[in-house]
């Protein structure tokens, strides 16, 4: 007891915000006072369709939870079958209604019934069209853009989404389905001064490879749907363990 209220302490007095910038610095983000690097790495897990999976991803940590209004997706959710998953969510998780290209009809009636707390966007949607549901978001970028930053294509999206929560960076191209499982090439991974707000790392991460994917590339979140399956829409809550642990281990 003694010793971990000892160590507690050591650590807060250690973390200091220039302690914290500079460490964030040093791994090639640019940083502005809007955005500090957490302690530990945020997750978030995709794709909830059954009430055992939000139970096993809470008790497990999870800091977000994703719930997919893509029609065309197998882990589709109708508005209605989704009020008793997120009536689930507790509090001190965030609830992430995830869309793609949508009409806006879908959108609003989401948020009326399901009063998300964040909203991900994940196909073509301009900056205003993301704003005008007058919620916080976060926007899914394909890395295929990333390979050439020059073409100006990148800081054009940023500069769209100015008022974005966050960047979510996936395999997928842009407009296309997500949740493939698939990793994009991690080289492609901003490491300069694209952004002051955070970037999350998604696609085809699992257990076996999620820590030397933080180690690497220092994501601010990750966010997780495959890798923690047995089938689309149906999580393990084994793997969901396995993954958490590796994420931020216990002791
Ligand atoms: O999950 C879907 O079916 C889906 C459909 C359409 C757009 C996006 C979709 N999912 C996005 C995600 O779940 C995340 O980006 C995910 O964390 C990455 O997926 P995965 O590679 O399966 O871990």
């Amino acid at each position: 007891m003694a010793t971990s209220m000892a160590s507690s302490m050591l650590t807060a007095q250690s973390v200091t915000p220039s302690s914290i910038q500079s460490s964030t610095k040093a791994a090639g983000f640019a940083v502005d006072a809007s955005f500090v690097r957490p302690l530990r790495t945020r997750v978030k897990i995709c794709g909830m369709t059954r009430i055992e999976d939000v139970d096993a991803a809470v008790h497990y940590g999870v800091d977000a939870l994703g719930f997919v209004f893509v029609p065309a997706s197998k882990r589709n959710l109708a508005p209605e079958a989704a009020q008793a998953l997120f009536d689930r969510v507790p509090p001190f998780v965030q609830s992430v209604a995830l869309f793609l290209d949508a009409d806006e009809s879908l959108v609003e009636t989401v948020i009326s019934k399901l009063s998300p707390d964040l909203l991900q966007f994940h196909g073509r949607e301009t900056g205003a069209y993301c704003r005008q549901f007058g919620r916080p978001y976060i926007k899914a970028l394909g890395t295929d853009l990333f390979v050439d930053p020059s073409s100006g294509l990148l800081s054009d999206l940023l500069a769209d989404h100015a008022t974005a929560r966050g960047f979510l960076l996936d395999s997928h191209a842009t407009g296309a389905l997500g949740g493939t499982g698939s990793r994009f090439d991690w080289q492609h991974w901003p490491q300069g001064h694209y952004s002051s707000v955070p970037f999350i790392l998604a696609g085809g991460l699992d257990a076996t490879n999620v820590s030397e994917a933080i180690q690497r590339l220092q994501p601010y979140a990750i966010d997780v749907s495959s890798g923690v399956e047995t089938a689309p829409g149906v999580k393990s809550a084994l793997k969901i363990q396995e993954f958490m642990n590796k994420v931020n281990p216990i002791g």
